[in-house]
């Protein structure tokens, strides 16, 4: 028997709509730990990329199977290196859901949405592991999508007594501040917004260094989410070498990450191993979660958003 041909389209204010930290945190939490098993029957290959040289971007292909749940997916992600001055999206996804047992798509999901929460909940899970325990100030250097998200699930998930926001223009800081649904401290230079900060997002389309080490309080938690290329950095030596290292995907981050790449810093865990047990947080430590995104991350996204799509049609 053929499957049933019937293809939905989903947009983002569904999307929206469906997809909620509570809900998506635990059940990100299990797919990091079954990836980080020795066995795992998950499937995700490292993201192929596509240069678009004359677009100065490129296009990311992110497929994942989540065997248990018998759910497939992929996700086609655009990123540009946009000019400082642009207020263009530098990410724009799509996901695709596909029968694995036919072939065919079931679902073209808008995966902007997506990308920010799951990128989010994935930090705010490196937080709730590494961050000190007497956390009190969260610093976000950037102040677009993901510079939302993080501060909407931080806040959300921990109290924080102050939140701080450093970006290029002081007017995309003061936007940000506005935006926000609680008080947030405007800083005019990285190093006045990282000072004495105990947890410290980094979400900027830098390629060169803009926190350095000798600013991060020791002990401090910093999940470093720009940087996707492997010559690229938001982070320097100094900082790369004083930090216990964690990752979403130790292969991934051999083959993407500018931060570890060129610094050389070793990779003490994944962060599915953290929450396997077999290798410890070290919270009274200077962390680094340093996050590439994960096709598998998309895929526990896309199916919660598809299974609430399906509750209410
Ligand atoms: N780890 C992951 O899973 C994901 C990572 N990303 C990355 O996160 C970063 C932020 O993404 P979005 O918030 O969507 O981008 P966005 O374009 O909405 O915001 C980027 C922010 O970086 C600032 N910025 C631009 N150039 C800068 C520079 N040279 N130095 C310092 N700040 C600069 C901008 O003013 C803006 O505040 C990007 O690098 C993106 O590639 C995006 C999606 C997922
Ligand atoms: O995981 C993702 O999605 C992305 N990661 C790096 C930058 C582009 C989108």
């Amino acid at each position: 028997m053929d499957s049933p041909m019937i293809l939905v389209v989903i947009g983002k204010n569904e999307v929206e709509e469906f997809l909620h930290y509570k809900d998506l945190i635990p059940r990100l939490e299990v797919a990091l730990g079954e990836f980080s098993k020795p066995d795992r029957e998950d499937i995700q290959p490292v993201r192929c990329t596509v240069p678009l040289q004359r677009y100065n971007g490129f296009l990311g292909l992110m497929p994942a199977y989540l065997a248990h749940e018998d759910f497939l997916c992929t996700k086609m992600v655009c990123f540009y290196k946009r000019e400082s001055g642009s207020n263009l999206p530098s990410t724009r996804a799509t996901v695709l859901l596909i029968d694995p047992e036919y072939g065919n798509v079931n679902a073209v999901m808008d995966g902007d949405v997506i990308t920010a929460k799951r990128t989010a909940a994935v930090s705010a899970i490196s937080a709730k592991l590494l961050m000190p325990a007497k956390s009190e100030v969260f610093t976000i250097l950037g102040s677009g999508h993901q510079a939302l998200s993080h501060y909407n699930v931080f806040t959300e998930t921990f109290s924080f007594k102050q939140v701080r926001v450093w970006s290029w223009r002081r007017e995309s800081s003061e936007r940000f501040a506005q935006a926000a649904l609680g008080p947030v401290t405007v800083c005019e230079s990285v190093e006045e917004a990282v000072n004495g900060a105990d947890v410290i997002v980094t979400a900027t389309r830098a390629t060169e260094p803009v926190l350095f080490g000798q600013w991060v309080k020791p002990g401090a938690h910093v999940a470093a989410v720009g940087a996707c290329r492997p010559d690229w950095r938001e982070l320097d030596d100094v900082l790369m070498s004083k930090a216990e290292v964690y990752v979403d995907s130790r292969e991934g981050a051999a083959a993407e990450s500018g931060e570890v790449i060129l610094s050389g810093a070793k990779v003490f865990a994944e962060l599915g191993e953290v929450l396997n047990g077999t290798r410890p947080a070290q919270r009274e430590k200077t962390t680094v979660f340093k996050s590439l995104g994960m096709g598998i991350q998309d895929a526990v996204a896309a199916k919660l958003v598809f299974e609430q799509w399906k509750r209410h049609h």
